[in-house]
Parts: structure tokens; C-alpha cells; sequence
């Protein structure tokens, strides 16, 4: 099975309701879907976030890294090559980790379906294909964040990570806030997206576990860079703290385990730059028994079915699931592939990712 062609289209879905982060403000899935296309007819799909506060990346760098560096070193290739061919994505250029995600998406699409078996098995993984996912509360006027919270749990989301990071104060008072409502229906985790520095973070997280309320965890409290900062506040509170900004590869995560600097890892195929970096991650948080989550940016049910598989496969490791994307579009674009349905998400039979074909998806020309 050889590859004769590489496609990109847009994809845009619109969000039910505005997504809100300390770091942004974003309405709508606009993401670049990569089609790989084989010599025997079959397609592999993947999908590249353009979310530039954290990974750097934007439609034009997508577009251009895949079009002008990443794809030419592909065509002809075999898909059962797949080491290989894995390296040559990783090694056609610095950074753009999301453009490089899409395309192994679809090669590993690809190498699935050439075996006959959803992608989870062909990862090493087995048991029962389902993962349950949080559902995430934007930061908004704490009524607002309330109202939101018991919607979550009236759809049956039994964990919810809330974002804060804007204003210290009131963050303590949307998270006490949300906690006497939800009344233990649902456990909170916390976001912050980087808006904190290490001794606000230290001194909200007490405030909060003097008060009775329980967090299952605290999320890049301090910005990305500052890993003195969040080391600072992992020795100092109770509740775990997980690295998202602050880890994208296998290098930063051995630092980050070395140092002790979080108890916990979000991996994110946006920020690996796929699957293979995902599962060395994975790999090596198990030799030092750190915890993993699962993460996703705004993405649509294509390559967030991938890090449901990868989730699958490496279930032991990846305790914590948080691939939401789907869950907050108006509607689901792909034909086939993983069964999102709210808090429950569930592999089928189906090769590889088992995506049939994505609706309405505008071409974009070559350059
Ligand atoms: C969508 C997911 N639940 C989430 O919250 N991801 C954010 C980043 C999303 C973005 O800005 O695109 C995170 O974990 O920081
Ligand atoms: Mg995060």
C-alpha cells in the first residue's frame, strides 16, 4: 500500500456555546483535515488545530508545513513502513506539532486499516474500548459558570474541568461557587491556563482545600515556562498538579519527572505531534508510575478518535481522560469512527479509525 497523494481541507463547526480560557476566546472547529491517500484506494484522516497561544501553529504554518516540507517526503512511501515513515514526519522540521500530528494521524490510520484492526489493537490495546470523558466549563460570570456546571451533570458528566486563571479572587469564588452546587455529583478539576504566578496558585489552592473543597486536580496554574514556579507549587499544596503547556515532547517530560516538578502529565497529540511521541510519553511516565491525562484543544471527532484509541491502548497509564472536543460542537461531521456520545466514548470494529468520509470539508488548493 503506497502513497500517491496528500489532501488538506478545511473543516468548520461551529461550538454550542463560545469556548473560554484565561489564554483565549474561540467560537468555532476551524481545523485542517490531512486525507492520505493509497495506491489500493483507501484514505487516512487526521487533523491539525491551529492554536497558536499554545503550540505555535496557524493555518498558514499548517498548510505550508505539510504542502512544502512534511508531504513530499511521503509520496511513494509504504504504509507498512511505519517507523520510518513516522521519522520522517518528526524529522522534516523544527516544532509545528500540530501539522505533524494530522499527518501521523492519518498514517497511523492508514497502518491500521492495512491489518484489518482498529488502531487501539494495533497499539497494543485491548479490554473493553471505552473511555469516559469531563466535560469543560468555560470561565465566564460565576452565575453563568454555575448554570453551566449543572447542565454538565444533568447530561451526566460526572467530572468537569473548570477554567480560571482571569482573576485570582474571583476564581476562588467561581470554584466555591460551582463545588456547593454540583453538591459531589461531579469531581473538579481546575485549569488555569498559565494565568497564575506560583504564589497566588499556592495561596487560591489552600483557600480552596481550607474550605472543604476537594480537587481532583490543578492544571498549569503558572505560565508554560516557569518550571521552577510550578515545582514551587506541587510541593506546596495537596492536590495534584498536572503539566499541560509546560510538556509537549518525551524530552520535557523526563525533565519534568526529574525535577518533580507535577504529579501528573496531559499529553495532547497537538502538542506530541502525534502518536508516536504520545506513546513514548505514556511509556516513560509509566517507568516512573506518574499519572497521565489525555488532552485535547478544540478539535472535532477526527483526531480526537485517535487519542481515544491511544487512550484505549494505554489505559494503565492514561487514567484521566479529557477529549471534550466533540462533546462541544454543534454537530459531528464524520461519518463512521469513534461513537461520541456525551460523557461516554466508544471504539467500533471498524479499521483504523473507522472514518468513512467527513462532510463538508472545503478543499484547499495546493500551493
Ligand atoms: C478542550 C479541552 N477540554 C481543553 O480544555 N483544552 C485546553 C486548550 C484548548 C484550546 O485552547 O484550544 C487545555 O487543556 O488547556
Ligand atoms: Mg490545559
Amino acid at each position: 500500500m503506497k502513497i500517491t497523494d496528500i489532501r488538506l481541507g478545511m473543516l468548520r463547526v461551529p461550538l454550542k456555546t463560545p469556548f473560554k480560557t484565561a489564554l483565549r476566546t474561540v467560537d468555532t472547529v476551524e481545523d485542517i483535515v490531512v486525507m492520505i491517500d493509497t495506491d489500493d484506494g483507501r484514505t487516512g484522516y487526521g487533523e491539525a488545530a491551529p492554536t497558536a497561544v499554545i503550540t505555535g501553529d496557524t493555518h498558514g504554518s499548517i498548510i505550508e508545513a505539510i504542502n512544502k516540507v512534511i508531504g513530499p517526503r511521503l509520496i511513494g512511501r509504504d504504509i507498512a513502513d511505519l517507523n520510518r515513515n513516522v521519522q520522517l514526519v518528526q524529522t522534516a522540521m523544527e516544532r509545528n506539532t500540530s501539522a505533524k500530528a494530522a499527518v501521523e494521524i492519518a498514517l497511523y490510520d492508514l497502518w491500521a486499516q492495512l491489518y484489518g484492526a482498529p488502531l487501539y489493537r494495533m497499539l497494543g490495546g485491548g479490554g473493553d474500548p471505552v473511555v469516559t470523558t469531563d466535560l469543560t466549563i468555560s470561565v465566564d460570570y460565576i452565575d453563568k459558570m454555575v448554570a453551566d456546571s449543572l447542565a454538565a451533570v444533568e447530561r451526566g458528566f460526572e467530572s468537569l474541568k473548570i477554567k480560571v486563571g482571569k482573576d485570582i479572587g474571583l476564581d476562588i469564588e467561581r470554584v466555591k461557587a460551582i463545588h456547593a452546587a454540583v453538591d459531589g455529583r461531579a469531581l473538579l478539576r481546575l485549569d488555569a491556563n498559565q494565568g497564575w504566578t506560583p504564589k497566588q496558585a499556592v495561596s487560591a489552592i489552600h483557600a480552596l482545600e481550607d474550605a472543604g473543597v476537594h480537587l481532583e486536580l490543578l492544571e498549569q496554574p503558572v505560565p508554560a515556562r516557569d518550571i521552577d514556579g510550578l515545582k514551587y507549587v506541587t510541593e506546596r499544596v495537596h492536590t495534584p498538579v498536572m503539566a499541560d503547556e509546560s510538556v509537549f515532547g518525551p524530552a520535557e517530560v523526563i525533565d519534568l519527572i526529574q525535577r518533580r516538578a507535577a504529579d501528573i502529565i496531559n499529553i495532547k497529540l497537538m502538542k506530541t505531534g502525534g502518536i508516536s511521541n504520545a506513546v513514548r510519553i505514556a511509556d516513560i511516565a509509566a517507568v516512573h508510575g506518574v499519572d497521565c491525562m489525555i488532552g485535547c484543544m478544540i478539535e472535532s471527532a477526527i483526531s480526537v478518535a485517535a487519542a481515544v484509541h491511544l487512550a484505549v491502548a494505554k489505559a494503565g497509564i492514561i487514567t484521566k481522560v479529557d477529549l471534550d472536543g466533540p462533546s462541544l460542537c454543534t454537530f459531528d461531521p464524520v461519518d463512521g469512527g469513534v461513537e461520541f456520545n456525551e460523557s461516554e466514548i466508544a471504539i467500533t470494529d471498524a479499521p483504523g479509525l473507522g472514518i468513512r468520509s467527513v462532510r463538508g470539508l472545503e478543499p484547499l488548493a495546493r500551493a
